[in-house]
């Protein structure tokens, strides 16, 4: 315990599918960030603040870093992603077991242009059956810049997060706190339903559905008769075939993914929940940069 107040901004970077998300989580203690084992599911920058002991760490959660610059809404992304890059005490770099990438190394890239303090986490250790593997893969990758400190985690199950969280403590200069102390999240309940309803589509629809599926809350209402919210969110898919296979045989695909999304939202909320799904084709969206303008993407970039 200390009486000053340390605080700062710390970015979690790596390319999709490294366990961004599952750490923030992890670190934030609580679920802020959506996983999924698709690459790309987290889209936005995602805050989380953690306040204990006279420390304030605001976590920055960053959709993953990727090389293909093809379409509108991965350009969007990798800017976003970049962007997150300025204003940080510190950076989390995410790289999954043994294995390195042509992805890796662009963000590795952009690290050492940055010369921010790094400290290179290998995540999910707890796959990796070979464990005497791990040790020269360790030292290949310490070599590959001046890493503040290299920790072998597993963020699915929390090994090492406390020397993380030690190590980003270390890295917090005196400040007064950024947000109230029981602060946790900038984002909305409405933006956390939607989130949480694109958890679900991704979950329920398996491999087949794209990632520029898209979800619209279109109402989130108090309602004072069952002390609940009202929420009606829309679906957005790109092709006829997306529409019905997130709607299923007679219904029952939307039904599954709208209830257990209610779940997890009276959940997070601690209210009762009405939920109204439905599913719309909005063809070409994810080229159309005024499109993605509406939708909200562009706002924080
Ligand atoms: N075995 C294991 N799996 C993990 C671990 N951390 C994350 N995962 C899994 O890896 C997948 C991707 O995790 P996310 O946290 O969504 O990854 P992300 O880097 O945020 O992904 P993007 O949103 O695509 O940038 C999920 O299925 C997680 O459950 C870990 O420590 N061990």
């Amino acid at each position: 315990m200390t009486d000053k107040q340390h605080c700062g901004f710390i970015a979690i970077v790596g390319r999709p599918n490294v366990g961004k998300s599952t750490l923030l989580n992890r670190l934030v203690g609580q679920k802020l960030s959506i996983t999924s084992r698709k690459p790309q599911t987290t889209r936005h920058r995602i805050m989380g603040v953690d306040t204990r002991d006279g420390y304030q760490a605001v976590y920055v959660d960053t959709p993953g870093l990727h090389i293909e610059e093809k379409r509108v809404i991965n350009r969007l992304m990798n800017r976003a992603a970049s962007s997150s890059l300025t204003d940080v005490e510190l950076v989390l770099f995410l790289v999954d077991g043994t294995v390195w990438t042509a992805d890796d190394e662009m963000v590795l890239n952009k690290l050492i242009k940055s010369e921010l303090p790094t400290v290179l986490l290998i995540n999910k250790v707890d796959n990796i059956k070979e464990k005497h593997e791990l040790f020269p893969h360790l030292q290949e990758l310490a070599n590959k810049m001046p890493f503040v400190d290299v920790v072998p985690i597993s963020a699915k199950k929390g090994t090492n997060v406390d020397t993380i969280e030690k190590i980003v403590r270390e890295h917090l200069p005196e400040c007064d706190y950024y947000f109230p102390e029981e602060y946790v999240t900038d984002r909305s309940q409405r933006f956390m339903a939607s989130e949480i309803i694109r958890e679900k589509l991704m979950r329920f629809t398996g491999e087949e559905l794209p990632y520029s599926v898209t979800v619209e809350i279109e109402r989130f209402d108090f309602n004072p008769e069952t002390n609940g919210f009202d929420i009606n969110g829309l679906i957005l898919v790109e092709r006829k075939g997306q529409k019905k296979m997130v709607i299923g045989k007679g219904g029952d695909k939307i039904k599954v993914i709208g209830r257990e999304a209610r779940l997890d939202m009276e959940d997070l909320f601690e209210r009762k929940v009405y939920l109204e799904l439905w599913v719309k084709v909005k063809s070409g969206w994810a080229d159309d940069e005024r499109a993605l303008r509406s939708l909200g993407y562009i706002d924080d970039l």
